[in-house]
């Protein structure tokens, strides 16, 4: 519960896809968070929510302590999102990890020049792995991590997809190899190759003409697909409809290792029966942290590493304190 002394934090989403939906639904039921809109690129949304065209966003900074970018990875956050950052406190899911450093610094600037914090990476992966990676590799003199994901739909890559110049539908689903997870639990994961241990596999929907330059460009692309085993397949727009419209999703962390005589293995695992609503949950959990990190007057960028778990609770921390420790 919040408590009558915390003040009760505004909130504002930039982009109505999968996880801007999520998102919305869940801040509203937040007892310490009022929704104040949508901004969105398109002039109307089929929502309640008052929606606002992004290109005004900024007139909107003083009513707003929190802004949930649910903009794509792909092109979208790199993009936009430092202009976000200079005018608003904001909170981010970017997930294309070989340019999180470079993200990071974009943000830094962008929000130390307007005064903001900006919680970058947010979700699960990045997000929630990222901080089980770096608790388990603290716990152990030598660890042995591994991470996998899926079976199920990888919403970066399903939104990398749907960026390519002809798709009309896409989606992307990422498939383990269970003998790698079996053998990681087992602490022989040290020559696991995470691009060996996971192939995708592409649904899209495309003119016929186009297929082999599309299916060229996803294989090919960096970061989401190159060197990953990537099978690309082309469907009907009914098959699509029909068979591709869930979007379930999971995976784990894996950490073992010698303890000097022991041996202790740590398994951080989710599963998820929609990819959005968990990764907006923790998204939405970090916002809290984000608006109260800002009050403190905290600015810059910050990542999911260097915030406190009592700030992402609707809870004070005494009642943490007493509940939960
Ligand atoms: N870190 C993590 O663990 C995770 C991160 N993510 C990230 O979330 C990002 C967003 O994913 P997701 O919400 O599925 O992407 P979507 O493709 O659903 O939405 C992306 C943007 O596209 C626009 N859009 C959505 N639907 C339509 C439509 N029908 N017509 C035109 N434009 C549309 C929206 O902007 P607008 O309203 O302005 O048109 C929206 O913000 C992913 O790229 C991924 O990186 C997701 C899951 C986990
Ligand atoms: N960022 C992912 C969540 C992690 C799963 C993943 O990285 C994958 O399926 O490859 C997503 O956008 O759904």
């Amino acid at each position: 519960m919040a408590t009558e002394t915390q003040r009760t934090i505004r909130a504002g989403i930039v982009g109505y896809g999968n996880l801007g939906r999520s998102v919305e639904k869940l801040v509203q039921q937040q007892p310490d968070m009022e929704l104040v809109g949508i901004f969105s690129r398109r002039d109307s949304l089929e929502t309640e929510t008052s929606v606002f065209p992004v290109a005004q966003a900024s007139e909107y900074a003083d009513q707003i302590d929190v802004l949930f970018l649910c903009l794509g990875s792909a092109t979208d956050i790199p993009e936009q999102a430092p202009g976000f950052a200079e005018n608003f406190t904001t909170v981010d899911t970017y997930d294309n990890h070989t340019l999180i450093p470079q993200h990071r610094k974009a943000m830094d600037e962008a929000a130390k020049k307007g005064g903001n914090v900006a919680l970058i990476s947010t979700g699960w992966d990045p997000g929630m792995f990222s901080l089980n990676r770096t608790m388990g590799e603290a716990f152990f003199p030598k660890a042995q991590q591994n991470s996998f994901w899926g079976t199920g739909l990888s919403q970066g890559h399903s939104d990398a997809v749907r960026r390519v110049e002809g798709v009309k539908y896409g989606v992307q689903y990422t498939v383990p190899a269970t003998d790698a997870i079996e053998a990681a639990r087992a602490g022989k994961g040290e020559n696991i190759n995470k691009y060996e241990a996971h192939e995708r596999r592409c649904y899209i929907v495309a003119e016929e003409s186009e297929h082999e330059r599309i299916r060229e460009t996803i294989v090919t692309m960096p970061d989401y697909f190159e060197p990953y085993k990537t099978e690309v397949n082309f469907i009907s727009e009914e098959e699509f409809l029909r068979d591709h419209q869930g979007m379930p999703h999971g995976g784990r962390v894996i950490t073992t290792g010698d303890l000097e005589g022991s041996r202790a293995t740590i398994e951080y695992s989710l599963d998820l029966e929609a990819n959005p609503d968990f990764t907006a949950a923790v998204q939405v959990a970090y916002g809290r942290a984000a608006a109260r990190l800002a009050a403190e007057g905290r600015t810059g960028a910050v990542t999911v590493l260097e915030v406190p778990p009592y700030l992402l609770s609707p809870t004070s921390l005494d009642e943490l304190v007493e509940r939960d420790i």
